[in-house]
C-alpha cells in the first residue's frame, strides 16, 4: 500500500500544498484533479520519489520509500521520453532492456502501434508518440503506476485502450494514481482535489 501523511512541499519559495494525506491500496485508482498549478504533477513526482517533500512522509507497506522505490513503479510524465531517430520498436526495446526485460511487440500491439513499429519515433504524430510513451506501461507488471495527464493528444480509441490497460493492471492488484483534466473513465476511482495555494 502506498501512503502519504502530512505531505507538504515548497517550490520556488512558495508552498504548493501542505498537510496532504492519501492512501492507495492494491487494485485502487486515485484520480488527482485541480486547477493548473495546484500541484498534481508535483504530487506525482513526490510519489515517484523524484522530488523530496518539505514535510510529511511517503511510505510503501509502512516503510519510508527509498532508492528502491523506482523499481516498483512506472511514471509517465508530460514528456514521452522517446529518441526520435530510433524506431517505435527500438524505443520500447530500449526501455525493456533498461527495466530488465519486457514483451515489446505485445506492448506495441496493446496500444495499437504494431503497423508503425518500424517507423522512426520522430515522424509519429503527437497521439502516436503518446501511445508509444504509454506502451511502456504494458511491458510487464509493476505494482504502482503514476500517470500525469496520460490522455493528452490521444483519440477516443486510444483513451479506451489506456482505460483497458489500467483496468487490467488493477484487476491484477496494481495501483494507479492519475492526474487528469478530462473524463478518463476509471471504475470505482477515488478523487483527490488539490486546491490552488493562494
Ligand atoms: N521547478 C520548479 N520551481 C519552482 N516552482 C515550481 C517548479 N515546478 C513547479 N513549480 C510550481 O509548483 C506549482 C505546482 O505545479 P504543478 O506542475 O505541480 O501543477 P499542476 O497541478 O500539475 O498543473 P497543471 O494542471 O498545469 O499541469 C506551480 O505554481 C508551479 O509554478
Amino acid at each position: 500500500m502506498l501512503e502519504a501523511q502530512g505531505l507538504g512541499i515548497i517550490r520556488g519559495e512558495r508552498p504548493v500544498f501542505a498537510g496532504l494525506d492519501l492512501g492507495v491500496a492494491a487494485g485502487e485508482a486515485l484520480v488527482l484533479r485541480g486547477p493548473n498549478g495546484a500541484g498534481k504533477s508535483t504530487l506525482l513526482r513526490l510519489l515517484a520519489g523524484l522530488l523530496s517533500a518539505s514535510a510529511g512522509r511517503i511510505t510503501w507497506n509502512g516503510a519510508a520509500i527509498d532508492e528502491d522505490h523506482g523499481r516498483r513503479l512506472r511514471y509517465a510524465g508530460h514528456g514521452d521520453a522517446l529518441k526520435p531517430a530510433l524506431t517505435a520498436r527500438e524505443n520500447l526495446a530500449f526501455w525493456a532492456r533498461f527495466e530488465g526485460g519486457g514483451a515489446v511487440d505485445g506492448a506495441l500491439d496493446r496500444l495499437g502501434l504494431s503497423t508503425l513499429a518500424d517507423l522512426p519515433a520522430g515522424i509519429l504524430s503527437a497521439g502516436q508518440k503518446r501511445r508509444l510513451g504509454l506502451a511502456r506501461l504494458a511491458l510487464g507488471p509493476r505494482p504502482l503506476w503514476l500517470l500525469d495527464e496520460p490522455t493528452v493528444s490521444l483519440d477516443a480509441a486510444a483513451v479506451e485502450m489506456l482505460a483497458g490497460l489500467i483496468a487490467d493492471h488493477r484487476a491484477g492488484g496494481g495501483m494507479v494514481v492519475v492526474a487528469t483534466h478530462d473524463g478518463l473513465a476509471l471504475e470505482d476511482a477515488r478523487t483527490l482535489v488539490l486546491e490552488k495555494a493562494s
